[in-house]
């Protein structure tokens, strides 16, 4: 397959590493000290599934370089797919695909409104990886998971060719016909997990088991279980306790990536998790308080977060 990574990043590097070391042919978008340093000395993947390196590749910040692509895999964070998403349709071949991979329930209908519903996959992604210096990449996780879905619920061999291919470079992967559930259920851990452990900024041991925030935390779930049913979202009737359940299973020294980036003062996917949960509660008259305070607080940390980036793009200009 021809495979353009947009947001060669933690999934983006990684996943496309791994899918050109499998023999697809990828190209990767990437920008700043990160794609000088793969254009000079390659994609380093450091990994507990093995180290490898990837040299030399294909690496631009001109989409126009891009060949027309059978596959894009699109891994910017949330708060960047509103100056990326039009220039998709200009990377993709004829037949050509558009595989999301953003954490929240958003991104597919983004991306579908900008390149058409038929060349979207909604994607669903269990890893933990992250640009440890420019042109390197940790992942760290034993998982390395990968749900691929069509928004409309068909389960299409264009789908399970996909995921095929991410299968035999060596993830877990699966074609479904429920991506939307799928991603729900994800969306309800991440963005209660994420939103509570990014207020209580230490890991998961030191707090899920303090009555109060334990509460919060079920109340967050709670809510997002409310909105999806809302939005006629079949999640399964003990979606709750499953997670609760999935969470006491976590290493007591467990973060969320948005507590990580909180921590780091990153910008934040907050729009995306308790920002989306909130308008889409308010869309179907749920209420939604937990993430409404999880959002009033960590919509100014973000927007601090994103004002100090800007000024570092702008300083290295
Ligand atoms: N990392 C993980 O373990 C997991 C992440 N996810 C989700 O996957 C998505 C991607 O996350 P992640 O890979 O961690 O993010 P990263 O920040 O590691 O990677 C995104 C990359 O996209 C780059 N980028 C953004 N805009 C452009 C552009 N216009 N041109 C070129 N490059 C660009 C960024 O560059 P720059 O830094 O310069 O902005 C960055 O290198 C998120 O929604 C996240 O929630 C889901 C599961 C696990
Ligand atoms: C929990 C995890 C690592 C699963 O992929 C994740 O998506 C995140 O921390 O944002």
């Amino acid at each position: 397959m021809r495979i353009t990574v947009f947001g060669s990043g933690g999934v983006g590097g990684y996943f496309g590493a791994l899918l050109a070391r499998a023999g697809h042919e990828v190209t990767f978008i990437a920008r700043g000290a990160h794609l000088e340093a793969m254009r000079a000395r390659g994609l380093q993947i450091k990994s507990v599934h093995g180290d490898f390196h990837l040299r030399p590749v294909h690496a631009t910040d001109r989409p126009e370089e891009a060949p027309p692509a059978d596959l894009v895999l699109y891994a910017v964070k949330t708060y960047h797919i509103p100056e990326t998403v039009g220039v998709l349709p200009r990377l993709l071949a004829p037949e050509g695909v558009v595989l999301t991979t953003q954490n929240g329930v958003e991104a597919p209908d983004q991306v579908a409104a900008v390149v058409g519903t038929e060349r979207t996959l909604a994607g669903a992604v269990w890893v933990v990886s992250q640009i440890e210096a420019p042109g390197v990449i940790r992942q760290e996780s034993a998982f390395r998971r990968v749900v691929v879905g069509e928004l409309d619920g068909r389960l299409t061999p264009r789908a399970q060719a996909i995921a095929g291919a991410f299968a035999a470079a060596g993830a877990e992967a699966e074609a479904t016909a429920e991506i939307r559930k799928v991603l729900w259920t994800k969306f309800l851990f991440i963005a209660a997990i994420g939103g509570v452990g990014s207020l209580v900024r230490l890991p998961v041991g030191a707090w899920r088991e303090v009555p109060e925030t334990r509460a919060l935390l079920e109340q967050a779930m709670r809510e997002i279980e409310a909105v999806a049913r809302a939005a006629g979202v079949p999640l399964d009737p003990d979606v709750v306790p499953q997670t609760m359940a999935f969470i006491d299973r976590l290493a007591p020294t467990a973060t969320s990536s948005m507590q990580r980036d909180v921590e780091a003062g990153r910008p934040l996917e907050i729009e995306a998790m308790s920002g989306a949960v909130v308008r889409i509660g308010a869309r179907y008259g749920v209420p939604t308080p937990a993430h409404a305070f999880i959002y009033a607080v960590l919509k100014p940390i973000h927007a601090q977060a994103q004002r100090k980036a800007g000024v570092f793009a702008e300083a290295s200009r």
